[in-house]
């Protein structure tokens, strides 16, 4: 794909280093009402880890999962999900949901909306400026008159264990655009990737599937309630669960390159700390993300190479002298999610266009209200999904903590969807003016519960006024009710 500017420019109002999702909005709220000019600056794909290689992949591989599993649970449709999958289909849907990783659309969207596109990689190479190295080894200066953003993302972290690294482990590339159903295969990692990862491999037919985390559960960083259903589905499904195991060695004498999502040569041996050997046709890693800022160019503007970019709430790099260095997305580390990217990139597009017309930021351009409720959730079956703080941290930040929580099998709503419904509610509450600051909702079919739960963090609305909030019978969203009543008769037995 041609980079869709002229040549020989050199000069435009915003540079954005980095074109994902979020990159993109940067670039479209900085120049939408304001005249500016700006121009993305990307190395591969238009469109970034989401559109290809991470969100829209792996949610297209769990949507078929899921249905068959809820209809293989429901009195007439269970014969028919007997059948199982058609894994060729789901691939290729997949690979259409990819767009086949041709950016085309992407890249017209951006011209479309009068943005520039330069292909290769940059650094910055100094103040306002970025430097483009081009397939061809080619080199282009590239000023920006207002802004530079930077939103180069992040890459999954494969550990230094002895022989991993040689055994060309699959990522998150090659599990979310798998071509090949490996028989065996070895997870390493108990987060969000790993647990989704587990989901669709099983339900897409692997036969021995074996997670191993060091940690002591999964989803560590939500409720411990949220893993301990993830796991006891996922053992009920027939995955091998490893807690708090780590993988000391790993041997595949025949490892070979053999492509994104193709298994990477022969056998592969995996040695965790109590001795036990796990043997497997593909090793799987999912224990992390490094954020893309080691070789940017941080330097040449007095930052340290490496690690989270460092901002404040309005994106803007801290260390930098002159308001002109922003950065979005998993590189600043705030909240490693697209959506949180874009939200990011909304206000910083916003805050470089008012600078652009010489006027100070309006006080609502800054991104806190949006990272006290940072919803998320992770596509697993159960799913689960939350908004703002678990108790843990709540009560780590030293607000006065009340709880309460709701077995959701127990509502219409969901016992229509099926009968072995499993899932579990529970709000997190600041006592101090009655208002709710974390959600977390585990079961099929809540992905949509918890834009609720972010309006109700961020509006801080009193719970007297939510339980005016009246939601429709039968639904899901009748947890919010049960959830009121139980913390109503909570409350009386405690002044009983
Ligand atoms: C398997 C998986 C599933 C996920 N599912 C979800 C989900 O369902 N929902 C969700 O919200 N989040 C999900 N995430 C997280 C989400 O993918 C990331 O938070 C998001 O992609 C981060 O976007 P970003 O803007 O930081 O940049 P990235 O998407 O990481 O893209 C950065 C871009 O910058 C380019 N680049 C980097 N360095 C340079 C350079 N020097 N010069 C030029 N270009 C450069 C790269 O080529 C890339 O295109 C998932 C992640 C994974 C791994
Ligand atoms: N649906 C979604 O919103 C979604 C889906 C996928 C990813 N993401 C985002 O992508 C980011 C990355 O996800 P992730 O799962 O890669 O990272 P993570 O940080 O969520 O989890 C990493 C896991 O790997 C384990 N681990 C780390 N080193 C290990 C080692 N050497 N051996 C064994 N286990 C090890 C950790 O204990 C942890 O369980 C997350 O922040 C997540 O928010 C979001």
């Amino acid at each position: 794909m041609p980079a869709s500017v002229d040549p020989d420019r050199t000069e435009w109002d915003v540079i954005v280093l980095g074109g994902a999702a979020a990159g993109e909005n940067a670039a479209q709220y900085a120049t939408q009402f304001s005249g500016l000019s700006a121009v993305l600056v990307e190395a591969a794909l238009l469109g970034g880890e989401c559109s290809y290689w991470a969100c829209m992949p792996s949610k297209g591989l769990l949507r078929p999962v899921e249905l068959i599993d809820d209809a293989a649970h429901l009195p007439g449709t269970a014969k028919a999900a007997a059948h199982g999958l058609d894994v060729d289909a789901v691939l290729a849907r997949r690979d259409t949901i990819v767009k086949n990783l041709d950016d085309t659309s992407q890249v017209d969207w951006a011209v479309g909306a009068g943005i520039d596109v330069v292909r290769g990689y940059g650094r910055l190479t100094g103040e306002r400026q970025i430097t483009v190295t081009g397939q061809d080894g080619g080199t282009r200066v590239l000023t920006a008159r207002h802004a530079v953003v930077i939103d180069t993302g992040s890459s999954a972290t494969v550990p230094g264990t002895p022989g991993l690294r040689e055994a060309l482990p699959w990522t998150s590339h090659d599990v979310t655009n798998l071509h090949e159903v490996p028989r065996r295969v070895v997870l390493v990692g108990g987060g969000v990737v790993a647990c989704e990862a587990a989901t669709w491999l099983r339900g897409l037919g692997v036969e021995e599937l074996t997670l191993v985390n060091r940690g002591d559960r999964l989803l560590a960083r939500q409720e411990p309630f949220a893993g301990e259903l993830v796991a006891d589905k996922l053992r009920a499904d027939g995955v091998h669960l490893y807690s708090n195991a780590s993988v000391t060695s790993v041997q595949r004498p025949d490892a070979r390159d053999t492509g994104t999502g193709r298994t990477h040569g022969g056998e592969v041996r995996v040695t965790l700390d109590d001795g036990t050997v796990l043997t497997a046709d593909e090793v799987v890693v999912a224990t992390g993300r490094t954020p893309n800022s080691g070789d940017i160019g941080l330097d040449a503007v007095g930052l340290r190479a490496g690690g989270y970019v460092d901002v404040d709430d309005q994106q803007q790099v801290r260390g930098v002298e002159g308001d002109w260095l922003y950065a979005i997305g998993d590189v600043c580390g705030k909240a490693l999610l697209t959506h949180m990217g874009k939200y990011q990139a909304r206000i910083v597009g916003e805050v470089i266009a008012a600078r652009a017309a010489g006027k100070a930021p309006e006080p609502g351009l800054s991104t806190a209200a949006g990272h006290s409720a940072v919803p998320q959730v992770t596509f697993t079956n159960p799913e689960v999904g939350s908004a703002g703080l678990t108790e843990q941290q709540a009560r780590e930040a030293g607000l006065d903590v009340e709880t309460v929580e709701f077995d959701m099998a127990a509502l219409a709503g969901t016992y229509v969807q099926r009968d072995d419904y499993v899932g579990r509610a529970k709000l997190v509450l600041d006592r101090s003016d009655d208002t709710i600051v974390g959600a977390t909702f585990v079961g099929p079919g809540i992905a949509e519960m918890v834009h609720a739960a972010t309006i109700a963090i961020v509006g801080k609305v009193p719970l007297a006024t939510l339980w005016h909030a009246v939601p429709s019978y039968p639904t899901v969203s009748e947890t919010w009710l049960r959830l009121h009543e139980t913390l109503n008769a909570q409350r009386r037995g405690a002044t009983a």
